[in-house]
């Protein structure tokens, strides 16, 4: 009997999800969320602000829960599920990735922008010397040719990732951008290779398929879509699709629907869709996370958000520039006033 084709999932609804909450997770929900998702057998339950380690601040968004209360809840009631976190060096620092490894995190997930993988390094090498399972995450992929992208990833994995990923932050991707990526750095390096999806231009699922296609064994999802802009993958519609295709991932089918109809349905304020702004953000190719910000400006400036992230993906502004968001919205209101 030839055996079945492997895939691996990280949920990510309680990290990325946490854009879509304004960060408002309590410890409750996060117990109830990852004590279903580890009775499903997700292998990988990443936990933290939305804009991981330390990123509760005014620029991004006070978290209603310290991060760390959430991720020893997590690690609480998870006893198949290992708890991973997600840093951003220069938000988060060494001293965060160990106060998360000492509640019992088990992966760390190292973001970059994509051009910019040597930012990585001493985290990298702190959360090998942790103990921890480890990720590169190259963010903002649509603004690297896949040479550069293989380039990065390499670093990377010198630095010793066990696993990088290609991050489609903006939702802009198209799945022939995916193949091309993925299948470079398959060629081009040694390890295993994930892909992480936004569901701005509703590709997310395309995507996500197409990068396993091409050779991705790590794949991050998100029950009933929680994340920034439209969201991710929707990890139980995932799991049925890749059993239907013959790829196993191990989680049980109804146990993640039950989930999010049950549990995570009836906490989102508003159901995930794909609204006239992140649509604009896969369009434009905009960090998704900027669409609340960017909502927040054109009200307080009387303009369309629209107007705002267009401006904002014309001079590529990445991840950490969030400043950006008002300024660019002050300049647009001044011109308006002068047409
Ligand atoms: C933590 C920053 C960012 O939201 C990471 C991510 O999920 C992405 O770039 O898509
Ligand atoms: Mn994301």
């Amino acid at each position: 009997m030839t055996e079945r084709q492997k895939v691996l999932l990280t949920e990510v609804a309680l990290r990325d999800g946490s854009h879509a909450l304004s960060h408002q997770y309590t410890v409750q929900q996060v117990e109830k969320i990852a004590k279903g998702l580890n009775e499903a057998k997700v292998p990988y339950i990443e936990v933290a602000h939305g804009d991981g380690l330390a990123g509760s601040s005014l620029q991004y968004g006070r978290s209603k829960t310290n991060e760390f209360e959430l991720i020893e809840a997590a690690v609480a009631v998870t006893d198949f599920s290992k708890v991973a976190v997600l840093l951003i060096p220069g938000i988060g620092t060494v001293k965060e990735l160990k106060q998360a490894q000492q509640l019992g995190a088990k992966m760390a997930r190292i973001a970059t922008h994509v051009t910019e993988a040597d930012v990585s390094a001493q985290h990298i090498y702190a959360a090998k010397e942790l103990g921890m399972e480890t990720v590169g995450f190259l963010m903002m992929s649509h603004m690297a040719e896949p040479e550069k992208i293989v380039e990065q990833a390499k670093l990377m994995e010198s630095y010793g990732a066990d696993i990088v990923y290609v991050v489609d932050s903006a939702g802009a991707l198209l799945p022939n951008q995916v193949t091309t990526r993925i299948k470079a750095m398959k060629e081009n390096i040694g390890v295993e290779i994930g892909f992480h999806a936004h569901n701005n231009l509703s590709l997310a699922m395309a995507n996500t398929l197409a990068a396993i296609e091409a050779g991705a064994t790590r794949i991050d999802g998100s029950v009933r879509c929680l994340g920034a802009g439209a969201g991710n993958t929707q990890t139980e519609v995932l799991v049925g699709v890749l059993d239907r295709m013959g790829i196993e991932t191990g989680v049980d089918f109804y146990k993640m629907m039950d989930l999010a109809e049950d549990v995570v349905a009836p906490i989102l304020p508003v159901p995930q869709e794909i609204t006239k702004n992140s649509l604009v953000l896969g369009y434009a190719g905009v960090y998704s996370s900027f669409a609340l910000h960017a909502q927040r400006a054109a009200e307080k400036f009387n303009l369309d958000a629209r107007d705002i992230l267009i401006e904002l993906g014309n001079r590529k502004v990445v991840g950490g520039q969030e400043d950006m968001i008002v300024d660019v919205a002050a300049e647009l209101a001044k011109v308006k006033t002068f047409v």
